[in-house]
């Protein structure tokens, strides 16, 4: 086959909702029709024994998945696996999650993304939080010295299971007692009741509005009593919702967004900081600040369907990648002509890049050499 006509095979790997939102007959044929095919992969039959792919997109839970990834990849050194399971690790888990957002605010880091901690301007952060594991630390008054109610609780884990998704909105003392460790408390933070979801894919960022919880004012907590369970509040409808007539009241569109052009500065210090394509983060204005906004949830492959224009964004980044594994194959074809039988071999192992001229931040098959080496390939 020419050149010109090579496609590029894109293996999923997603739970059956997923790929159910997810796989739409609109994207599968805008990609084909850019020369790039989406092909599934059973996830009851062994990985290494399918393909050709050229690249892998998944999102399935487990240690089991994760053994097939390797095997695979031990045996097609070369195909893309977006995104490493290390990388995706990090974000199940509710602390580990929002330490890289801090990172991003210490000062060498914050300089690093571009400026966005700037005194006159909109700076971000995450709430104050701690980690519960047992009910003795929960029951016990200095632990909790640190934190002023309303909280949320959220369970620790964040696997993507219904379980991890349940949260309580916790008003004072007795609304404690009914948590289940382990858990995050996290300082409820005055929003507006609105959230601002921002999509990330590659390169890509895009910023959508959402209802979230209510305002809790400091005379409503006083009569608030114990705590209140939810679940997956910005994706509720109709007789789900809290409180209908807050919703009734809530006029969306009036909200204004956060300036784009920081949140792609942050959208662009995580991606490089968690080493990831395919993500998104919720973030919060706080109503007392303003200028102030908290990142409160980071969620791996998430919806992409409720994105605007999801379908042209998703094969502009299929068609990227494919684009610079291209272009890496021919640097790889020129550079290893050059080197002989074993050594050739023993390169290819190790990255599919040959030669030194990658060990600058040069970006290979479309991530930079630090992401390469935490995409599964070899
Ligand atoms: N610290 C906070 N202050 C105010 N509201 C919050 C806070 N944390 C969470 N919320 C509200 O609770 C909702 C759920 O919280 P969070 O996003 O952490 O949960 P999740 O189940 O991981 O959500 P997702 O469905 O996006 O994965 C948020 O969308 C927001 O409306
Ligand atoms: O599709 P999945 O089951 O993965 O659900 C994801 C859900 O997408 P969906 O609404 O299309 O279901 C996402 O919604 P948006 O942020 O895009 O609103 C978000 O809630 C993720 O956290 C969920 O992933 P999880 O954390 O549960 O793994
Ligand atoms: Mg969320
Ligand atoms: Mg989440």
């Amino acid at each position: 086959m020419s050149e010109s006509m090579r496609r590029f095979g894109i293996g999923y790997a997603l739970a059956p909702k997923k790929q159910q939102s997810f796989i739409q007959v609109s994207l599968v044929n805008l990609a084909k029709e850019r020369g790039v095919d989406l092909i599934k992969i059973d996830t009851e039959k062994p990985l290494v024994d399918q393909g050709p792919f050229d690249c892998i997109l998944h999102k399935l839970p487990g240690e089991e998945w994760r053994k097939q990834l390797e095997d695979f990849s031990l045996k097609n050194p070369n195909v893309l696996v977006i995104d490493h399971p290390d990388s995706i690790e990090r974000l199940h888990n509710r602390i580990s999650m929002l330490q890289v957002v801090s990172e991003l605010t210490s000062p060498p880091a914050a300089a690093a993304v571009g400026g966005v901690e700037n005194q006159n301007e909109e700076t971000f952060g995450v709430p104050k939080q701690i980690v519960i594991y047992t009910n003795e630390a929960l029951l016990d008054p200095v632990v909790l010295l640190d934190l002023k109610f309303p909280v949320i609780a959220k369970p620790l884990v964040a696997d993507g299971s219904a379980k991890s998704h349940k949260m309580s909105l916790v008003f004072n003392r007795d609304g404690l007692n009914k948590l289940k460790p382990p858990i995050v408390l996290q300082e409820f933070v005055n929003h507006g009741g609105v959230i601002f979801k921002v999509y990330v894919v590659g390169d890509h960022v895009t910023c959508v509005k959402r209802k979230s919880l209510p305002d809790v004012s400091e005379e409503k907590l006083a009569s608030l009593e114990g705590s209140l369970p939810f679940s997956q509040i910005s994706n509720l409808t109709g007789q789900d919702r809290l409180d209908e007539n807050y919703y009734e009241a809530m006029h969306l569109d009036q909200a204004e967004m956060p300036p784009l052009s920081f949140i792609t500065d942050i959208a662009r210090g995580l991606r490089r900081a968690m080493r990831l394509h395919l993500f998104n983060f919720d973030v919060i204005r706080d109503v007392r600040v303003g200028n102030r906004y908290l990142v409160i949830d980071i969620n791996y492959f998430p919806g992409y369907a409720k994105m605007p224009l999801y379908e042209t964004v998703l094969t502009d980044f299929f068609v990227e990648i494919f684009q610079k594994t291209k272009e890496e194959n021919l640097k790889v074809d020129a550079n290893c002509s050059k080197l002989v039988g074993s050594e050739k071999e023993e390169r290819k192992l190790v990255s599919n890049t040959c030669g030194d001229e990658n060990d600058g931040d040069v970006p290979v098959s479309g991530l930079s050499r630090e992401e390469k080496e935490n995409t599964l390939q070899v």
